[in-house]
């Protein structure tokens, strides 16, 4: 019994073939590339499961009628899909199995975003069509089914498809006829279509026919053709057609699937690879034509052939380096840098001179936000290179650098392949950021893949192991940024040479937030200097009561918080006092902003924030003083006003000013730090204890400090068994973090003599250096970092090892003009320069082991 009539929706999602038509009755594989099929499937068959979600609108595209251009057929097929199979990687790319249902007409486009949609009008019935016949159309069946008889005769009946076509012809009620047979021998584009125009049963079975017999001529030239070689080849074609479809490959022309592998083939062709490459890709891809597309092999495949097709074989930049030129680049884009400016041409020149890349790898390291990345992309910049930047950090896997083997379920190429890829050249600079941060983990070391990569007599032939090709990184410029060598693997440390890059000073930051961070600030708000005016002394206000950095990150976020307050106040001002506008309203003037394609942008969104969006052109300064005063300039009160009370008082008022207390010097990786280390003495056995996580350097440090404080108790004027029922407790602040090294020697010297002797540290010093047992001040690292901070904070005086005299040179006039640097050799002279009036006793003393050191030198 026939089922009832089933009707399909009237608004269909389409899915666009470009070269292939799907007969109702029947079922079809159709890869999905393009972005709005592939939408289509995201959204209505692989986040959807209601069975109405899968009946969709399969549609033609064909030539334009002039020729150029394509359209769409307007006849299609609704269908519903019953299996999706892919992958979303590197690219989305899905097949699916699609049963044709019936024929539609299309009424009207309604979307076409993000996938087409369409009113339409169906054409057929889903009812089992098998009704009375006329007489005259009988007898066309009849002659139909039997030419397709014939042609069945022809054949090897034990290829699938020739299987099925029998059971079409055999089975298929005279409507359906025409379409299963259309569908099994496959014809032209145009004539496919012909076949699909073909509403009514008899006209069908007339387009049909001709294709059919045309079909049987062939097959009989075929076999006529004495040739033996030549009939081998033909059964070969006939039976290695995939599932039957295409019963005469030779007349068919290429469907979805195959049209997919010429395009590779001609990719193969232009991608210019070198042999090896090109024969494994050409091996690959007919591997890839032997297979069906719901392989999952088949879309690991295409994927591996897509990556050899993309890669930059041989495709690269012209280098333009002119050392006048980077010079000027690089000075406009950063402010002061002097050395690491200096050392970066120095490279350029030489690299120039020398004609090739054979040289050290470039390596910054400096805090945050100090312009590592920003010169490296200024190389790039001057070199007419592009630039990619690969993020290391957190990095623990070899495999991330040298790819998973294919074999592997969502294998991938290593980040330099892939690198490679997006920019599509093969001499790039590429930047390695944060190399510091490298892990290691139970995945192998990617340091030591990265050796390989930066090793400039292996990296000619990297091989990536998703690749597994050897690929010339030669050409490629490496840079690399770190914040601290301390973590960096040695023989990654040996490849590359260090460009230090200090903190900033006040008076640096001052002048870079002035001359390049407001301007962009500006730029990026929609705003200009005649709207907004932020003096130097407002600048320096916000670095000294907002920011506590060795860099200038977030002196760009406050800046860039008050351009947007001002952009907030603009836009009130021109769209009505205190209004605010609904999303609604954002979406037109974002709209109107488009359609004038005005640059300058500025709205307020409906929770009254300033978006960078639409500032129009019109709304020009001139307007713009119809509204407002301008410019706005920027005061204290408009400062605390928008981003709060001051976050850093200056100085470390108040703190220093009790016995055990005094003022050390650090360096850590985001910069140099100043420490506030107390101590305190209460009853108790427990001697010296010391907290704030301290490393095993840091503890030795404080024991040898005791040992020297013990050893010269009289000399000091210290009570007599000091410590005898008493314990000190010793503390370092910012206990979260953990510190070591030796440089606070005479700190905690100084800390302890205060604490013991119960007099006041000088409030305004600062010290750092390491301290041996016979009072001896050693040379430590990081001076002009500690320096910087020291000014940052107020102090005015620092004691520094003399040893470390000649890094002196690197601290800019600003800063000396106004630290005093106490040079000393031994504890005393610490001590003298600590206290109000010093030591004296402990002086000769001191000259005495410095003689004694000098003697035995
Ligand atoms: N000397 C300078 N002149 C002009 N702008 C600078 C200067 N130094 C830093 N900047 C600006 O500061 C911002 C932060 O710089 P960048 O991102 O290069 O820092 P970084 O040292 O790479 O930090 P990280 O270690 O966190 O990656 C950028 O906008 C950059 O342009």
């Amino acid at each position: 019994m026939a089922p009832s009539h089933i009707s399909i929706p009237t608004k269909l999602p389409l899915l666009v073939v470009s070269n292939g038509v799907l007969f109702p009755g029947s079922t079809i594989r159709i890869p999905v590339t393009t972005v709005r099929n592939v939408n289509l499937v995201r959204s209505r068959l692989t986040s959807d499961s209601r069975l109405s979600s899968t009946v969709i609108g399969i549609v033609t595209k064909e030539p334009g009628k002039d020729g150029k251009g394509s359209t769409i057929h307007e006849i299609g097929t609704a269908g519903v899909v019953v299996q999706v199979t892919g992958t979303s990687w590197p690219r989305p790319v899905y097949t699916l199995l699609v049963t044709g249902l019936c024929r539609f007409r299309l009424v009207s486009i309604i979307q076409e975003h993000p996938y087409l949609m369409a009113t339409i009008k169906q054409l057929e019935d889903l009812k089992n069509v098998d009704g009375e016949d006329d007489a005259q159309l009988a007898e066309l069946v009849a002659e139909f089914k039997e030419t397709a008889q014939k042609l069945i005769d022809m054949l090897d009946i034990s290829v699938p498809g020739v299987a099925k076509l029998k059971t079409a012809v055999e089975q298929a009620p005279s409507q359906q006829l025409a379409d299963a047979v259309a569908a099994l021998i496959g014809g032209s584009l145009l004539e496919r279509l012909q076949v699909l125009d073909a509403l009514d049963v008899g006209a069908r079975i007339r387009v049909t026919l001709p294709l059919l017999l045309r079909h049987i001529q062939k097959l009989k030239d075929i076999q006529e053709d004495k040739s033996e070689e030549k009939e081998k080849k033909n059964v070969q074609m006939i039976r290695l057609s995939r599932g039957g479809r295409n019963l005469s490959p030779m007349l068919d022309p290429p469907d979805d699937g195959d049209n997919d592998i010429t395009d590779l083939a001609e990719r193969i062709k232009s991608a210019n690879m070198p042999e090896e490459a090109a024969k494994a890709a050409n091996k690959e891809l007919s591997r890839l034509k032997r297979m069906a597309p719901h392989m999952p092999e088949y879309s690991t495949t295409r994927n591996y052939l897509e990556l050899l097709v993309d890669l930059p074989w041989s495709s690269s930049v012209k280098e333009t380096c002119h050392i006048t030129k980077a010079r000027s680049d690089l000075d406009a884009d950063h402010y002061g840098l002097e050395k690491v400016k200096r050392r970066v041409l120095e490279y350029l020149a030489v690299r120039q001179l020398r004609g090739d890349l054979k040289g050290p790898i470039l390596c910054f390291v400096g805090p945050p936000g100090v312009g590592k990345t920003s010169i490296a992309k200024s190389i790039a910049t001057t070199l007419g290179r592009p630039y990619h930047r690969m993020s290391l950090g957190g990095v623990s896997d070899q495999h991330d650098i040298r790819g998973h083997r294919r074999t592997y379920v969502g294998a991938m190429p290593g980040r330099v392949i892939q690198g490679l890829r997006s920019v599509k050249v093969k001499n790039p600079v590429m930047l390695l950021d944060e190399i510091d941060k490298l892990g290691s983990g139970i995945h192998g070391d990617p340091g030591a893949a990265l050796l390989e990569v930066l090793d400039p007599e292996q990296n000619s032939t990297f091989t990536d192991t998703y690749l597994n090709l050897p690929f010339d990184l030669s050409q490629v410029l490496f840079v690399a940024t770190a914040n601290s060598l301390t973590t960096i693997p040695t023989p990654l440390l040996d490849r590359m040479e260090v460009i230090n890059v200090p903190g900033y000073t006040q008076e640096e930051k001052v002048m870079i937030g002035h001359l390049h961070l407001l301007p962009k600030q500006l730029r990026e708000h929609g705003l200009s200097n005649d709207i907004l005016n932020m003096p130097k002394e407002v600048i320096a206000t916000i670095i000294g009561e907002y920011t506590r950095e060795a860099g200038v990150r977030t002196l760009e976020r406050k800046i860039g918080a008050l351009c947007r307050a001002v952009a907030v106040q603009v836009a009130e001002s021109t769209s009505g006092k205190g209004e605010t506008k609904t999303p609604q309203e954002v979406e037109v003037a974002e709209e109107q902003a488009d359609l004038s394609g005005d640059a300058n942008k500025v709205v307020v969104t409906a929770e009254g924030q300033a978006k960078e969006q639409a500032l129009p052109q019109h709304q020009s300064t001139t307007q713009l003083r119809e509204h407002l005063e301008l410019p706005i300039v920027v005061d204290q009160k408009m400062i605390h006003n928008i981003l709060g009370p001051p976050i850093f008082q200056s100085g470390l008022a108040g703190r220093v000013s009790v016995p055990g207390v005094a003022v050390g010097l650090a360096w850590t990786p985001v910069g140099g730090e100043v420490m506030v280390v107390e101590a305190s003495r209460s009853p108790g056995d427990s001697g010296l204890t010391l907290t704030g996580q301290l490393g095993s350097v840091m503890q030795e440090s404080a024991k040898i400090a005791l040992s020297w404080v013990r050893q010269h108790a009289y000399l000091l004027q210290l009570e007599k068994d000091f410590m005898k029922d008493e314990e000190i407790h010793m503390h370092f602040p910012a206990g979260a973090i953990s510190k070591d090294g030796p440089s606070a020697g005479v700190t905690i010297l100084t800390v302890l003599v205060s604490l013991l002797s119960s007099r006041c540290v000088r409030p305004d010093v600062a010290m750092t250096g390491e301290i041996t047992l016979n009072g001896v001040v050693l040379p430590v690292g990081g001076i002009k970092e500690k320096l910087l901070a020291a000014h940052r904070a107020g102090l005015t005086t620092v004691i520094i090892p003399a040893a470390n005299k000649k890094d002196l040179t690197d601290i800019p006039n600003s800063i000396l003009n106004e630290i005093e640097v106490v040079l000393v050799n031994t504890a005393g002279e610490v001590l003298t320069a600590a206290f109000e009036d010093g030591f004296p006793d402990i002086v000769p003393e001191d000259e005495a082991v410095m003689k004694t050191l000098r003697s035995k030198l």
